[in-house]
């Protein structure tokens, strides 16, 4: 990896990440922000540049810790990557081992699901349990059952899932599979795999996420056969080899759609791009419901009106094209100071709602009760000291405290940083009163030419 795109080393370890952020609160942003590319797409398309014999040229890559151990994840499996801004070069002709690092699968999810791609490249993947934010049991049983309705041998064992294809050809066999849930990952990990397989792979259930879409594009561009990606049935016919490619990922929708509530929140006017409103309907039609104006300015441009007042909405989350649960904690934020009482279900994950207790001590009023939260509006937050428990909770505590008055510190960076592209200093950019502290990232660390590209962030 390019040393000057890199994140620190301090950013891979929670231990030792002691940075806070401090939000002075209270301040209108003002100008545009430029939508980096999906966390959730370039991880999995990483993963998918493993079925890749040649080089594959990924664009619009963005500057996550994530990315950073998903990158460490290849090269430890032999690939060679170099990295230059946002693009990043995978060249797969070679993998050295069929053994994922437990120490870098176990910090994120997304390094699960390379092991469809391992094991139609190999016939054999020792892939560790991941890691990812701590929403929830999120087993891989149906990553596992789809893998073995494909022909292969898998056992979990003191950890770590090892599975292999038995047989002369060590090549996974089409299949017919129906996913009890539409699990994105499951949708990714069996979609893979069937790219390289033989004869077709028919998955029923099937996750639509645009993220799924992106990454049947992705290998579609490689030589692949899928078709329906996007609905809930995908037809895979697998081929021999997939060849080089140059693939631009999409806009992150969930960066996306914390700008707009950043925008609501405080009661500004902030454009957004590149962002794809399709992607966004559920989100934009959230935010109309409770009284924020979004205008589409272009196809590719968002833009937010301030706010005089918030209505109560009420939330359930739902796979796609349902509300998504990745923004669930983010609009938590904005009901808070929205006149009235909301309902929040998190119907996707099992315990997703400690942001609340959180948000409280910022003067919310929100009570939990299993999977639902209460929400009470409040005519104003007041600044705290609070702890980010996972990546949107983290995100959560970030908008609030732009809205909440006086001073806020947030700890539990690790988090945010795992997948809010500079989130802080985007931020900043808008007129935010945003401070990191600690072992925040010097400007040279994060992009080659000393500050964080004017490209990006512009007023
Ligand atoms: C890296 C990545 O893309 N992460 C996203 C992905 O996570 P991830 O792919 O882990 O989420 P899933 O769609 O798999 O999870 C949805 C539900 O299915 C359950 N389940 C999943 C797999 C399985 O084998 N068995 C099972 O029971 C989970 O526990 C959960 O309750 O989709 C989630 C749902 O949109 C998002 O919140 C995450 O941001
Ligand atoms: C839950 C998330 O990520 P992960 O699946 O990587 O933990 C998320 O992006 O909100």
């Amino acid at each position: 990896m390019n040393p000057s795109t890199s994140l620190p080393d301090a950013k891979l370890s929670p231990e030792v990440d002691s940075s806070v952020l401090q939000i002075w609160g209270g301040h209108p942003l003002r100008g545009n922000v430029k939508i980096s590319g999906a966390k959730n797409s370039a991880l999995v398309i990483m993963a998918g540049a493993l079925l890749c014999s040649g080089d594959c040229r990924i664009r619009n890559v963005p500057l996550l810790a994530d990315v950073e151990r998903m990158s460490q994840v290849l090269s430890a499996l032999g690939l060679r990557l170099t990295r230059q801004d946002d693009i990043l070069d995978i060249n797969a002709s070679e993998i050295t081992t069929s053994k994922a690092p437990y120490e870098l699968v176990t910090q994120l999810r997304a390094s699960f699901f390379a092991i469809g791609s391992i094991l139609a490249r190999l016939g054999v993947a020792q892939m560790p349990l991941p890691g990812g934010c701590a929403i929830g049991a999120r087993p891989v049983d149906l990553h596992v059952r789809g893998l073995q309705a494909m022909g292969a041998e898998v056992q979990i064992e003191h950890g770590i899932c090892n599975a292999y294809v038995p047989g002369s050809n060590n090549r996974l066999k089409g299949a017919k599979i129906y996913l009890d849930t539409p699990s994105v990952g499951a949708t990714e990990t069996l979609m893979m795999a069937a790219t390289l397989a033989d004869g077709e792979t028919i998955l029923e259930n099937a996750a639509r996420e645009p993220e799924v879409v992106d990454l049947a594009n992705f290998c579609n561009a490689m030589g692949a056969k899928i078709q329906g990606a996007g609905t809930s049935t995908i037809t895979i016919v697998g081929v021999p080899k997939l060849h080089s490619v140059d693939y631009s990922i999409i806009p992150d929708r969930i960066e996306a759609g914390t700008f707009l509530v950043a925008g609501a929140i405080t009661r500004s006017e902030i454009s957004l791009s590149p962002v794809l409103p399709d992607h966004l309907i559920p989100v934009i039609a959230k935010l109309r419901e409770i009284g924020v104006t979004i205008v589409e300015d272009s196809a590719e441009c968002l833009r937010v009106l301030p706010t005089d007042s918030l209505r109560a909405a009420d939330i359930e989350t739902l796979p796609h094209p349902g509300f998504p649960t990745d923004m669930q904690a983010p609009f938590m934020a904005l009901l808070t100071l929205a006149e009235g009482d909301s309902l929040i279900n998190e119907s996707v994950f099992e315990n997703r709602l400690r942001h609340a207790s959180e948000l409280n001590r910022l003067g919310a009023d929100i009570r939990v009760k299993g999977n639902a939260a209460f929400v009470r509006g409040v005519p104003i937050l007041s600044g705290a000291p609070v702890l980010g428990t996972d990546l949107r909770a983290s995100a959560a505590l970030v908008l609030a405290g732009l809205a909440a008055e006086g001073q806020t510190t947030i700890q539990g960076l690790h988090h945010l940083d795992r997948g809010y592209d500079r989130l802080d200093m985007k931020l900043q950019q808008l007129g935010a009163k945003i401070l990191r502290v600690g072992e925040a990232p010097t400007d040279a660390e994060l992009s080659p030419n000393g500050s964080i590209s004017p490209s990006s962030v512009s007023t």
